[in-house]
């Protein structure tokens, strides 16, 4: 049962091949078998899985009809969802259990779908790796002494592992696409201000993004249909409405033009990652399209502009935990100042402490000239590039990641090593435009991913040539050994 796709379950849950019941609670028995040895998971929410279970079960026999209905997913652990805890990977928030449910998280519920749990991730999304997380790293299982990509690992890691069929993510900087490559799986971080941030806790706001982690770019589709759309609790979510993204999937790859862009095959680029990037656009060719080669010539400045703004946005957004109103407060305090220092000292790890200082420093007065607003106009620079290129291109291909997963702890001692693993992905947060990582091969088996990026809104774009591509392909259907 646990090598159904999403789509296979939500078809034999139609067909009445298994109830909801049935197949979560296979799926709970084998969370509980198998993550010891993943830590994908940080809560597994038991109880409230098996009563959404029956639920829809019982809506379902109602003649209640919806794709999602009885369909069991999981949350990355900084959505919101009321009544468990929602820790975001932090010694912060390991005491917070959350007052409402996020958007994202809502609309699922509203869809039918089951919540197994809240997986884990690099504390506060900060990080590429899943090594930052307070409640520990996760393991890749396709090497368990690899990292899986962070910061939604968890994520990827629970549908890689073929724990549960689909999770949601966010991507700040490629925290969807990059897990998703590393562990083999599909990934989609939609346009800035298509999902609304509601509920979600903030890291950067101008770049987090929520999308789907799962096996096929069909169960992608199935997923961001339910989990996009307008929310007037967000001020930056878009009205703009929300395409058929299944209807899409089918149509023919004929005449389509794809842009590689040349400083995304430089030095740093693992070469068995670039032969595989050849071989998918070769696959791509096949299927009809029309290959031309393309310049985004501001993209070397994208990891220094990226990892100012970014810490930048979370100084600000982090200052609310101060041990006053959320979270952690530190023992016996002699004053308030000290509760602050204290609490904030003890309650966030060594890479968020990290951040809020490089972020404070840049916006500090002085400083703000000479960081912030250079970083500002280099986003600018690099959203020109793009809408250049989409002049002339429908979509751009890439490698996701420079390198396959690496040893736990090889990079620990070296955030700005960390960095340099997100050269791929951070342009698209920056200019907030929509991007997929799927599986196109194996470095010494070890998964590898091929990035696809779109013009605003086009996830359905991206989304049918991703189905094409793994129409003929078979990557995405590969299994780590013993899941
Ligand atoms: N949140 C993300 O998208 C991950 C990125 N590597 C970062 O640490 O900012």
């Amino acid at each position: 049962m646990h090598q159904l796709t999403l789509s296979d379950i939500s078809k034999a849950l139609i067909a009445k091949e298994f109830s909801s019941v049935e197949i979560t609670s296979y799926l709970l028995e084998r969370i509980k078998q198998l993550d010891p040895q993943l830590n994908s998971f940080i809560t597994v929410t038991e109880q409230l899985a098996l009563e959404q279970a029956k639920a829809a079960d019982e809506r379902r026999a109602q003649g209640k009809y919806h794709e999602l209905l009885g369909v069991p997913i999981a949350h990355k652990d900084l959505f919101c969802t009321e009544g468990v805890r929602t820790s975001c990977g932090s010694k912060m928030l390991d005491n917070f259990f959350a007052p409402y449910n996020a958007t994202v998280v809502q609309k699922l519920i509203n869809a039918g779908c089951v919540t197994l749990g809240k997986t884990n991730l690099d504390e506060f999304a900060m990080g590429s790796s899943n090594e930052s997380s307070y409640y520990g790293a996760v393991k890749n299982p396709w090497d368990t002494s690899r990292v899986p990509g962070g910061s939604s690992g968890g994520s990827a890691v629970a549908v890689a592992a073929r724990l549960v069929p689909a999770t949601t993510g966010t991507d700040t900087g490629g925290s969807i696409r990059q897990p998703a490559a590393l562990t083999g799986v599909t990934g989609i971080k939609p346009t800035y201000g298509r999902v609304s941030r509601w509920g979600m806790i903030a890291y950067a706001s101008s770049l987090d993004q929520g999308g789907p982690i799962a096996r096929t770019a069909e169960d992608c589709a199935l997923l961001l249909q339910a989990m996009a759309g307008f929310d007037p609790k967000d001020s930056t979510c878009m009205s703009e409405a929300v395409p058929d993204y299944y209807a899409d999937l089918d149509k023919k790859l004929t005449g389509l033009k794809v842009g590689l862009p040349k400083e995304f095959f430089g030095a740093g680029l693992d070469s068995r990652i670039a032969s595989l990037v050849d071989t998918a656009v070769k696959e791509l060719e096949k299927l009809g399209a029309v290959v031309k080669e393309i310049s985004l010539a501001n993209m070397e400045q994208a990891i220094p502009a990226y990892y100012v703004i970014a810490p930048a946005e979370a100084s600000s957004n982090l200052s609310r935990f101060d041990g006053a109103r959320f979270g952690y407060r530190c023992e016996n305090p002699k004053d308030l100042q000290d509760m602050y220092t204290r609490s904030r000292t003890e309650g966030f790890g060594a890479e968020v402490r990290r951040r809020i200082m490089v972020g404070t420093y840049a916006l500090s007065a002085g400083y703000y000239d000479a960081y912030y607003l250079q970083a500002q106009k280099i986003r600018r620079l690099i959203k020109n590039d793009f809408m250049q290129a989409f002049n002339e291109v429908d979509v751009i291909f890439s490698p996701t990641t420079p390198n396959p997963a690496w040893k736990i702890g090889e990079k620990a001692g070296d955030p700005v090593a960390q960095y340099l693993e997100d050269v791929y992905t951070i342009t698209a947060n920056l200019a907030g435009l929509p991007a997929l990582s799927m599986p196109i091969g194996f470095a010494d088996g070890l998964p590898v991913g091929g990035q696809l990026l779109a013009p605003y809104f086009e996830e359905g774009r991206l989304l049918n040539i991703a189905h094409q591509y793994q129409q003929v392909t078979d990557w995405h259907r590969q299994v780590p050994t013993g899941f």
